[in-house]
């Protein structure tokens, strides 16, 4: 089997605060230079030492507007008047690299990229129950109230879509997070093993 059609980008999603960056940090930990990320668009400048296609690829609102038009992103936002995509090109151009493309996208992204040729493996983050989501939320220390207020509005919409049946691969409820990175593990287990299996024989890809 090519190792590209191994390289199937991995989608995490859930709610804010389920846990998705505390298991790609652990992911990442565990299988070394197996996982990338894809590089985003954006329409801010770039910053001192910032360079062209390396943190981001820096494009007018012009270009943005283009590929929004071409349907070139799986998401896009805007953040205190930039814009901000993931495209599918630079998901591919992450699996070229050799690595898995990790992507930590809301629900509609994930119906986006549904509709690629992307053959995403596709992962649900529930936290065990909204008063839990809350807590470890007020604990992370990075929300002000009405952050909160927002991330736990836009929640239970997330997960109505996440255990509509059909809608993942799998579904991971981050109770113990050891347990839950254990089933994580175990879900990606076998392409790993390939993987690693066609990289220590090839020297590389
Ligand atoms: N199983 C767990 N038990 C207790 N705390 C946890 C568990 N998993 C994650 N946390 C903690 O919950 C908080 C939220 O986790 P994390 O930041 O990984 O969520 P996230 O889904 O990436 O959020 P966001 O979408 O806002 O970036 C963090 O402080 C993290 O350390």
């Amino acid at each position: 089997m090519s190792i590209r059609s191994l390289l199937r980008p991995l989608v995490l999603c859930g709610p804010s605060g389920s846990g998705k960056s505390t298991f790609i940090k652990r992911l990442m930990e565990e299988n070394l230079g197996i996982f990338g990320f894809s590089t985003s668009h954006t329409t801010r400048l770039p910053r001192d030492g910032e360079q062209n296609g390396r943190e981001y690829h820096f494009v007018t609102r012009d270009q943005f507007q283009a590929a929004i038009t071409n349907s070139e992103f799986i998401e896009w936002a805007e953040f205190s008047g930039n814009m901000y995509g993931t495209s599918k090109a630079s998901v591919s151009a992450c699996q070229d690299a050799g690595q898995i493309c990790i992507l930590d996208i809301d629900c509609q992204g994930v119906k986006q990229i549904k509709t690629t040729d992307l053959n995403p493996r596709l992962v649900f983050i529930k936290p065990p129950s909204i008063e839990v989501l809350k807590e470890r939320l007020v604990k992370r220390g990075t929300e002000t109230e009405s952050s909160l207020q927002k991330r736990l509005s836009a929640a239970q919409e997330e997960l109505n879509y996440g255990e509509e049946p059909g809608s993942f691969h799998i579904v991971i409820t981050n109770d113990n997070f050891e347990t839950a990175y254990n089933e994580l593990a175990k879900f990606l287990e076998d392409d790993l093993k390939e993987i690693k299996k066609i990289k220590a024989g090839s020297g590389d890809i």
